[in-house]
């Protein structure tokens, strides 16, 4: 961990001052111990004595080996002198002593500094990446890159469309602004909240927009910055975010692409940086446990894949609050454009409420950027204002390079999953004892899902009748029945709904009796507890039976299937004036609560009218039943 990161950085150390000091040794060393620095005139005396082994003639030196050692010393130098003027002097009998200059530093120089030019740069790579190496005077003091920014001057304001998401947050503002007084009223402390949604949506703004309404300080840093770190670096920085802000308390931390750190272990590819990450992760769970919420540091994070965390992350006491930051519907994009149109001198004939009518399925990001679009197409016009037309042009572009990644619905697409989840809605409706629909919504939502309804319990259920399982499957069935009676042809997207009728069918013939045709008989036994919550998921079962009974069984569920779709399509059939009108509503605002449906519908149908409680959320108890329109095609 830690430890063996700053020994590691002792180590190269060690290693460049043991390298450079041998050299020096060996220099002097050589120098003083075997090397006779004798005036050339001895030089010539020993050659004609024959003394000398053999030499080596340089611009400066004669250097060479004695044939035995002189004084001890088996080498020598001397200076060499011009030929000419070395019969000369020795014709005159003078001693020639030349100065021997020190190649020392030259020496030195040539080896040592290109070493420290190399280890100067790959430390500056090291800290560039985010290494804790720390200079030579803060040996083991990572220095984490940590931002921080004292004031984000980011407002709620700011951030449009996602209410339901301030309103939670807003009580994080409440507790940093007095940590002390809301502990002693007895408030829960928050202490790490999860922001998930799709990327655009302005999770980042929001976190900053918590650090600005509290006025205080917000440390930040990504989860994808720990991917490519060496070993230990990403467990100091951690622990030194943690340091800062509890320094600077109270302050918010905010963890950008918590998926790409806190994936689940073990589940990662077995690479050179699994460890490393591993090692992160866990100083972070080590941190989180570790800090006391009074101080005032809370921890907010932001994933748009919330399914691949590691499930350690989000027990209780960590990350046990989640908040749902999801595309905004057309009123939001109204609010979103507003905010972003502030900045930009418009025409008149420039409405938010015209381009959001525009940019179905565009997140916060996607919005912005077009304004920006909008600007910069006027601009190249060289005209004083932005026009409507610009906004056209920018759509097209814009939303033509989000069809291509696959993130947008064309027009004709987003008019079968209108009805379908209509279809739903409707048949929810017109059933009694089946849950109320709180909410209908053809906003792209998680992997695959194009449009959702969703339905909210107003019991705990633990038995159910044949009616009710057969309201269930008219309900499930309800989306593709409408797809058939408006479009007269089948789509790919109603595939989880179908394999849910079928379970149930299934369940109802071998499981519950339920079949005159095969009596009360249970053919299939379901191998988990029979008290388990859910009766209908389908469980590891045990069977025993032959041919011809698996044909019969096939045949009933056939039945039983077919026999709920027809009764379904008959429902829709009889309200299909109904039908029109709120799928044509759904098209246009995108997302329909229960008070919406409620006053579109009237009285007309709903024999048991739901309560008309408006704006009710789903209870949290109780899981809310989503049916999705897929986008899975097979
Ligand atoms: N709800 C919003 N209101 C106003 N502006 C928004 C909103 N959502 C996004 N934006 C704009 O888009 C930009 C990018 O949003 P942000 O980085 O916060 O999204 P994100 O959800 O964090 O995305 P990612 O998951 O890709 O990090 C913001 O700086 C802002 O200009
Ligand atoms: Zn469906």
């Amino acid at each position: 961990m830690d430890m063996g990161n700053r020994k590691t950085q002792f180590n190269i150390w060690y290693w460049i001052a043991a390298f450079v000091g041998l050299m020096i040794f060996q220099y002097v060393y050589t120098a003083t111990q075997h090397v006779a620095q004798i005036p050339y005139s001895q030089f010539e005396t020993l050659l004609r004595d024959g003394k000398i082994a053999d030499v080596q003639v340089s611009d400066r030196f004669i250097q060479g080996r004695f044939k035995q050692p002189q004084d001890g010393k088996p080498l020598f130098i001397t200076t060499r002198v011009e030929p000419n003027l070395a019969r000369q002097l020795q014709e005159h009998g003078v001693t020639v002593t030349g100065q021997i200059e020190s190649t020392f530093l030259s020496d030195l120089l040539s080896w040592v500094v290109p070493i420290l030019v190399f280890f100067g740069l790959w430390m500056l790579l090291m800290r560039r990446m985010g290494g804790g190496m720390g200079g030579l005077m803060q040996i083991g003091r990572s220095k984490a890159r940590v931002y921080v920014e004292a004031n984000t001057g980011v407002r709620f304001d700011d951030v449009a469309g996602v209410d339901e998401a301030k309103a939670e947050l807003q009580e994080i503002v409440d507790f940093l602004k007095s940590p002390q007084e809301y502990g002693r009223l007895g408030g829960r402390m928050p202490k790490g909240v999860l922001l998930v949604g799709p990327p655009g949506t302005g999770k980042t703004l929001l976190a900053k927009a918590v650090a600005g309404e509290a006025k205080v300080p917000f440390f930040s840093i990504s989860g994808s910055e720990f991917v490519e770190m060496f070993v230990g670096v990403g467990a100091a920085r951690v622990r030194d975010l943690f340091e800062q802000a509890r320094a600077r308390a109270p302050a918010i931390i905010f963890i950008d692409e918590l998926d790409a750190l806190g994936r689940a272990r073990g589940a990662g590819p077995m690479m050179g940086g699994h460890d490393e990450k591993e090692q992160t992760l866990n100083q972070l769970l080590v941190e989180l446990d570790g800090f006391d919420p009074k101080i005032g540091v809370v921890l907010l994070a932001a994933t748009n894949r919330p399914e691949i965390l590691d499930p350690a992350l989000l027990r209780a006491g960590r990350f046990d609050r989640q908040v749902l930051v999801d595309r905004p519907d057309k009123q939001g994009r109204v609010q979103i454009l507003q905010v972003h149109m502030k900045k930009a001198k418009l025409a008149a004939d420039v409405e938010a409420e015209k381009v959001a009518a525009l940019t179905p399925g565009f997140t916060g990001a996607d919005l912005a950027n077009l304004v920006n679009e909008a600007t910069l197409l006027a601009t190249r016009r060289k005209a004083d204002v932005v026009t409507m037309d610009d906004f056209n042009n920018a759509v097209e572009r814009i939303v033509a390079g989000l069809e291509k990644r696959n993130r947008l619905l064309n027009p004709r697409e987003r008019e079968v999953v209108a009805y379908h989840e209509m279809g739903h809605a409707l048949v929810a409706m017109a059933l009694p004892g089946v849950d109320p629909v709180h909410k209908v919504s053809i906003i792209p939502r998680g992997v695959g899902a194009l449009g959702y309804t969703i339905q909210r319990p107003t019991e705990d259920r633990f038995l159910m009748t044949r009616e009710e399982l057969e309201n269930k499957m008219a309900v499930l069935l309800g989306g593709r029945a409408a797809e058939q009676i408006v479009f007269g042809h089948l789509s790919t997207g109603a595939a989880d709904d179908l394999a849910k009728v079928t379970d149930i069918a299934r369940a109802m013939v071998t499981r519950y009796g339920m079949s005159e045709k095969l009596g009360h008989v249970a053919l299939e036994k379901d191998q988990r507890s029979f008290l388990s919550p859910n009766p209908l998921a389908g469980g590891p079962r045990e069977h025993d039976y032959g041919e011809a009974t698996a044909e019969a069984i096939d045949a009933e569920v056939r039945s039983i299937v077919d026999t709920a779709f027809a009764r379904t399509v008959g429902l829709l059939t009889e309200r299909r004036d109904l039908l029109e009108k709120t799928a044509r509503k759904l098209l246009e605002i995108e997302t329909l609560s229960e008070a919406e449906l409620a006053s579109l519908i009237g009285d007309a149908s709903a024999p048991e009218a739901s309560e008309p409680e408006s704006g009710k959320r789903p209870t949290r108890r109780g899981k809310a039943a989503a049916t999705n329109f897929s986008r899975r095609a097979e």
